[in-house]
């Protein structure tokens, strides 16, 4: 299976308000795809639907092989996992015997707690009662959650918003270890730092479609205009074209030593969503 997601017009409607209008792509096989829109986009119904929550108004969804009218399944839910906004935990038990029930609840062996646990930095919390845990914490507990059973494949809602830099950071670290072992990562934020650390792809959501849909790398390129910024020690700043005719002005710059500072200018992802869609990406 090359695909491990498959989507072709996927439509949602709510009552009068139609959230997803027309949506197709593809995830491939163990790969890190981010789904970037601002508040209200319909990132969140899009993972509804990808795992069975919600049901699509029409269109065709398929998921590790299943059609949607089976991701009600055990046999689909074992292998997926899912860290969103619904994901709960069992405030009065420690963070090991929640880990536990869902270990049980999986079939997955109990020596997993230990490793998720040092994944995302809690081993020192192990014994706390979910109640007496921080935001970031409780957050990084579901995220060994949804991840304890080694699913195939793990939708990720926003899983860094409630983290500070070096726990986010940590957390990167181990999707990539994750990914790097074949675990395919579907994962929507507001970040276009973390965005653009992870994905190997991005999709643009914005009224209910896709805008672009790329590698983070091609999408910046598209966007910038190819000319190098020059700065010297003098405080000159020059902008020059990305031309052949151009090249015995830069190679003079250069042998003169006065280069301080020399880049090109591709916009970062949250500019470049700017300039497609109107809309900041917050
Ligand atoms: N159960 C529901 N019933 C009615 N409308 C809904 C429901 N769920 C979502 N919507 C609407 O669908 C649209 C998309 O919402 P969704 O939660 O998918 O956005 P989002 O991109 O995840 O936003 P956020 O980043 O704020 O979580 C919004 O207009 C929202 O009000």
């Amino acid at each position: 299976m090359e695909n491990t997601i498959e989507v072709k017009g996927m439509r949602k409607v709510f009552g009068r308000n139609t959230a997803i209008k027309h949506v197709s792509f593809n995830v491939k096989r163990g790969e890190i795809f981010g789904l970037l829109g601002p508040s209200g986009s319909g990132k969140t119904t899009t993972i509804k639907i990808l795992t069975g929550e919600l049901g699509q108004t029409a269109g065709d969804v398929t998921v590790l092989g299943f059609d949607s009218d089976r991701f009600r399944t055990a046999d689909f839910k074992a292998q997926i996992g899912i860290l969103s906004d619904n994901s709960s935990l069992y405030e009065r038990l420690t963070v090991y015997d929640n880990l536990k029930l869902f270990c049980r609840l999986y079939d997955a062996p109990l020596e997993q707690i230990d490793t998720m646990l040092q994944e995302v930095n809690l081993q020192d919390e192990r014994s706390k009662p979910i109640s007496k845990l921080s935001k970031g914490m409780k957050q990084r507990v579901l995220l060994a959650k949804a991840l304890i059973h080694k699913p195939e494949l793990v939708f990720l809602d926003e899983p860094t918003s409630a983290l500070d830099p070096g726990n986010a950071a940590q957390i990167h670290r181990g999707l990539q270890k994750l990914n790097e072992a074949g675990t395919t990562i579907f994962i929507t934020t507001h970040n276009m730092e973390e965005a653009t650390v992870l994905c190997d792809r991005v999709a643009f959501l914005h009224n209910g479609e896709f805008q672009e849909l790329d590698s983070p790398g091609a999408l910046r390129y598209k966007y910038s205009t190819h000319a190098f910024h020059v700065e010297t020690f003098a405080g000159d700043k020059l902008v020059i074209d990305n031309e052949r005719s151009n090249a015995d002005q830069i190679k003079k710059l250069i042998a003169s030593g006065q280069v301080k500072e020399m880049h090109t200018d591709n916009p970062t992802l949250g500019q470049i969503f700017l300039k497609v869609t109107g809309k900041e990406l917050v």
